[in-house]
């Protein structure tokens, strides 16, 4: 698949020719220099953009062809995201947090304050889910970020930078959590400049302008993302 920005002489080709096949439970990690395309390549994954070109395939169902609306639907109810910048509501606690986005995915106000409470005491915060994010930490807020994430019990957990704004300590904390996700099966995919995130992961590929440079894993059979063809 493909995704250029812009036209003519300042036509950008952000992913150039990719073709990537994910096996549901493999964990990879993306990395390179900035600007070589991995978040523009996270989005297509996500749904969040489309390709100028290709097809993007997830669970067995193309989704670059879906409408705004099932597109969004697809989001909400499939797909994790992790933000380097965390994106909670500071309004709400930590648990409110949660429960939305399990609300948002359809499920009953009861089961979703349960799933909220569940997922905080997984990631190490049932002490915390009361408090506002302002009263967090980076990392606490990232494993709250993390927690939503898996509100949906989503078929793919997507990041982008997930330790971006951590200090040492709390990256640590994230890339525990991650290691704990890979080990149940949780199919990860995170853009990541951290090398001890790369070295949790099944799968390391390396981006250079657009194209992949390297991958570490020989391509079997495509369940999550690929398939298609
Ligand atoms: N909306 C856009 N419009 C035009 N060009 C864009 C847009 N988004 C990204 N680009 C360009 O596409 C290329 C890839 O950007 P992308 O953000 O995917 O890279 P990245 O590897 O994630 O970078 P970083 O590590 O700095 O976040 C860059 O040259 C960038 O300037």
């Amino acid at each position: 698949m493909n995704k250029w920005y812009g036209r003519d002489s300042g036509l950008v080709r952000a992913v150039d020719e990719v073709d990537l096949d994910v096996p549901a439970g493999q964990a990879v990690a993306i990395m390179g220099p900035s600007g070589c395309g991995k978040s523009s390549l996270l989005h297509l994954l996500g749904g969040l953009q489309r390709p100028s070109d290709g097809e993007v395939w997830l669970a067995g169902r193309r989704i670059d062809t879906l409408s705004e609306g099932a597109l969004a639907r697809l989001r909400r109810d499939s797909v994790g995201f992790v933000f380097q910048s965390f994106h909670l509501m500071d309004e709400l606690t930590a648990v409110e947090n949660v429960e939305l986005a399990a609300l948002l995915a359809g499920q009953s106000p009861r089961r979703a304050r349960r799933r909220a409470l569940e997922l905080l005491d997984r990631v190490g915060l049932a002490d915390r889910a009361t408090h506002l994010p302002s009263a967090l930490s980076g990392g606490q807020r990232q494993r709250v970020a993390i927690a939503r994430a898996l509100s949906n019990e989503p078929l793919v957990v997507l990041a982008d930078e997930p330790t971006g704004n951590l200090d040492s300590a709390a990256t640590v904390e994230v890339l525990r959590l991650f290691e704990e996700l890979r080990v149940a099966g949780q199919t990860l995919v995170v853009v990541t400049h951290d090398a001890r995130i790369a070295a949790v992961a099944d799968r390391v590929i390396s981006m250079r302008d657009g194209s992949f440079a390297d991958d570490s894993w020989l391509a079997g059979t495509g369940t999550i993302y690929g398939g298609g063809r």
